[in-house]
C-alpha cells in the first residue's frame, strides 16, 4: 500500500523528536503529532526532568530560612521562563525542517499503519510504511477510597503549579516522592512522607538509605514506612490522609497531598486494537528488544513501552530503531550495561549496577568499599561547597576486581556516576579507577581514596 508519510511519529517524547529529526534529516518525509502546544518536546523539559531539577537548584540554594511563598514563587518564574524557551526551541528544531510535519492533535490507530488525527476543529487521516509510538506515561492515581486529582490532591504536575503549601504530605516514596519531598522541604514546607514498604529506599543498602533519610531529616521531612494509605478526604482547609501503620487506623492533615505512586504507560484513545497492536498484563505496548510492537512497521519508544522510565533511556530507544532503519539492526535493549541513575535529592543519590545486599542475594564473592563523604580526606570539592554530608560506596567482583555496583550520595553524584557506569561497561577495574589521574579539586578524585580501602 502507497503510504502519505514515511514516518509519523506520535507524542513530542525523547526518543520520538530524535528519531523524526534523523529521518527527516535523512530524506524521509516524517510527520510528528502532539497532543497539546503545551507538550512540544514531551515530559522531560515541560512537566518532568527540566522544571523539577530548575527548581530543586533554586529550593537548595536558598540562603533563607522558614516558608517563603515570595521566593518559591520567583523559582516558578524562572522555570516557566526556561521550560518556555525549551518548548520554542523543540519546536522550531523539528516544525523548522522541510520534510517535518508538525501536527498539535490527537492520534488514534483507524486500521494498520493509519491515524485519524484530531487538530482542534480539523480531523485528518494519514498513514505511513513506520509509525512510531512515543506518548509516554500519565501519573497513576489507584483506587484509594475514590480519591482525583484535584483541589488539594496533586500529582507532580498540578502541585508544581500549585502555590507553596505550608505542610504537604507526600503519598509514594519512590523517584517522584522523594525529589518532591527535598525539594518542598527546602523551600519550607513541612513535609510527611507516607510510603508502603517495611523501609524508605528499600533497593538501597541500608547504610545508604539511612544517608538519604539524614538528609531528609536535615530539612524536617519525616518518613513513615509500612504505612497504607486507605483514603483521602478534602475540604476548603485541608485534606487529611488516613492510613494504617502497625494495624493502627491514623490520620494526617495537610494543606496539599501528592500522589507519587509511579507513572503508567499512556495508551488511552490510541486503539491500538485497531492496528493489532498488543498491550503486556501491565498495560505497555508489548515490544521486542528491538522495539517492534506486534503490528509491522509499529516500534513503541520511551516510557510507553514499558522500559525504565528516563528520558535517556527512551533516547536509547531511538538509537535502537534508527539503527534498525538506518543502519545494521543489531543495536537491541539487551545490550544495554550499567544504566545509572539518579535521585536528585540534596544532595543527589546516584546509583548503577547492584547494591550490597543484591549482590550477596546472588550469592556473588564481593568486596565493598565504603566512606562517608565528611572522611574522605582528598575529595574536597563537597566542603568547598558548603555541603559534606553523604556516602560513597563500591560493590567489586572479588575475582575479577571489576565493579559490580556503586552509590554515589553527595554533590555532584549525577556527574560521577556516569564515569562509573562507563568504566562498568568498558570492564575497567577498581584498581585502574583508584590509580587514575582525576581533577581537583573535584568529586570524582575520591575514587582514588575510597577504591583503596575495602572494608569487607
Ligand atoms: C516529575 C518528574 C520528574 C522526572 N525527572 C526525571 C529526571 O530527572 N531524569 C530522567 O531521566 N527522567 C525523569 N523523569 C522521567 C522522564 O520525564 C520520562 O521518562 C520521559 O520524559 C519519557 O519520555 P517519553 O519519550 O516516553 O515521552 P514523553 O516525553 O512523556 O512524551 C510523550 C508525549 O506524547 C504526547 N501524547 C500522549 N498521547 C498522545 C496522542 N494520543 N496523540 C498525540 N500525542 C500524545 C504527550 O502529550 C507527551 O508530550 C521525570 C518524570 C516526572 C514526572
Ligand atoms: N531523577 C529521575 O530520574 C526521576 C525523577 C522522577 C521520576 N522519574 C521516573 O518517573 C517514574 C515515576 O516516578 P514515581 O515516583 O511516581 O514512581 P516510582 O515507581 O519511582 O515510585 C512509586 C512508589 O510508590 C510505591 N507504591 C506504588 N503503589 C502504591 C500504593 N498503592 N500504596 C503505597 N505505595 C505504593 C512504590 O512502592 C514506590 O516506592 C520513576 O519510576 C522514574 O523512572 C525519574
Amino acid at each position: 500500500m502507497e503510504h502519505e508519510l514515511d514516518m509519523i511519529v506520535i507524542g513530542w517524547g525523547k526518543g520520538g523528536k530524535t528519531l523524526a529529526g534523523t529521518m527527516a534529516r535523512a530524506g524521509q518525509r516524517v510527520a510528528i503529532v502532539e497532543a497539546s502546544a503545551r507538550m512540544y518536546g514531551g515530559t522531560c523539559i515541560n512537566i518532568g526532568c527540566v522544571p523539577t531539577k530548575a527548581l530543586i537548584h533554586d529550593a537548595e540554594t536558598r540562603t533563607g530560612n522558614g516558608f517563603d511563598p515570595g521566593y518559591f514563587d520567583t523559582a516558578v518564574q524562572r522555570r516557566d521562563k526556561l521550560t518556555a524557551a525549551m518548548r520554542a526551541k523543540n519546536f522550531s528544531m523539528l516544525d523548522d525542517l522541510d520534510s517535518v510535519m508538525a501536527i498539535t492533535g490527537r492520534a488514534t490507530f483507524i486500521g494498520p499503519r493509519r491515524l485519524r488525527i484530531q487538530a482542534g476543529e480539523k480531523t485528518m487521516e494519514l498513514g505511513a510504511k513506520r509509525i512510531i509510538i512515543n506518548t509516554g506515561a500519565v501519573p497513576q492515581v489507584p483506587d484509594l477510597g475514590g480519591v482525583r486529582i484535584g483541589g488539594r490532591i496533586h500529582d507532580s504536575t498540578t502541585l508544581q503549579h500549585a502555590p507553596l503549601p505550608a505542610s504537604l504530605v507526600v503519598v509514594g516514596g519512590g523517584y517522584v516522592g522523594t525529589e518532591f519531598a527535598s525539594m518542598f522541604a527546602h523551600f519550607g514546607s513541612r513535609v510527611t512522607v507516607l510510603d508502603r514498604g517495611p523501609r524508605a529506599l528499600k533497593k538501597e543498602d541500608e547504610d545508604v538509605a539511612a544517608e538519604v533519610l539524614g538528609a531528609l531529616g536535615d530539612v524536617g521531612v519525616e518518613v513513615r514506612t509500612g504505612a497504607s494509605v486507605q483514603r483521602i478526604e478534602q475540604d476548603a482547609g485541608s485534606a487529611r490522609v488516613h492510613y494504617i501503620q502497625d494495624g493502627q487506623t491514623r490520620e494526617i492533615e495537610a494543606e496539599a497531598v501528592l500522589i507519587a505512586l509511579g507513572r503508567t504507560p499512556a495508551t488511552d484513545g490510541l486503539d491500538l486494537a485497531a492496528a493489532g497492536i498488543e498491550l503486556t498484563s501491565s498495560g505497555a505496548i508489548k515490544v521486542d528488544e528491538h522495539l517492534r510492537t506486534t503490528a509491522e512497521g509499529v516500534y513503541a519508544l520511551g516510557d510507553v513501552n514499558g522500559g525504565p522510565q528516563f528520558t535517556y533511556v527512551s533516547l536509547d530507544d531511538n538509537r535502537i530503531v534508527a539503527d534498525a532503519i538506518l543502519g545494521t539492526g543489531t543495536r537491541s535493549t539487551a545490550d544495554r550495561v550499567a544504566v545509572p541513575s539518579t535521585i536528585f535529592t540534596t544532595p543527589p543519590l546516584a546509583r548503577v549496577g547492584l547494591s550490597e545486599e543484591a549482590a550477596r542475594a546472588r550469592g556473588l564473592e564481593i568486596k565493598v568499599a565504603v566512606k562517608k563523604v565528611a572522611e574522605i580526606a582528598a575529595m574536597p570539592r563537597p566542603k568547598i561547597v558548603g555541603d559534606p554530608r553523604g556516602i560513597i560506596k563500591f560493590v567489586v567482583d572479588a575475582n575479577t576486581d571489576l565493579v559490580l555496583g556503586a552509590a554515589l550520595m553527595h554533590v555532584d553524584s549525577q556527574e560521577v556516576i556516569n564515569l562509573v557506569a562507563l568504566a562498568m561497561r568498558q570492564k575497567v577495574t577498581s584498581a585502574a579507577l583508584r590509580d587514575s589521574i582525576f581533577t581537583h579539586p573535584s568529586s570524582t578524585e575520591a575514587l582514588n581514596e575510597v577504591l583503596g580501602t575495602f572494608s569487607r
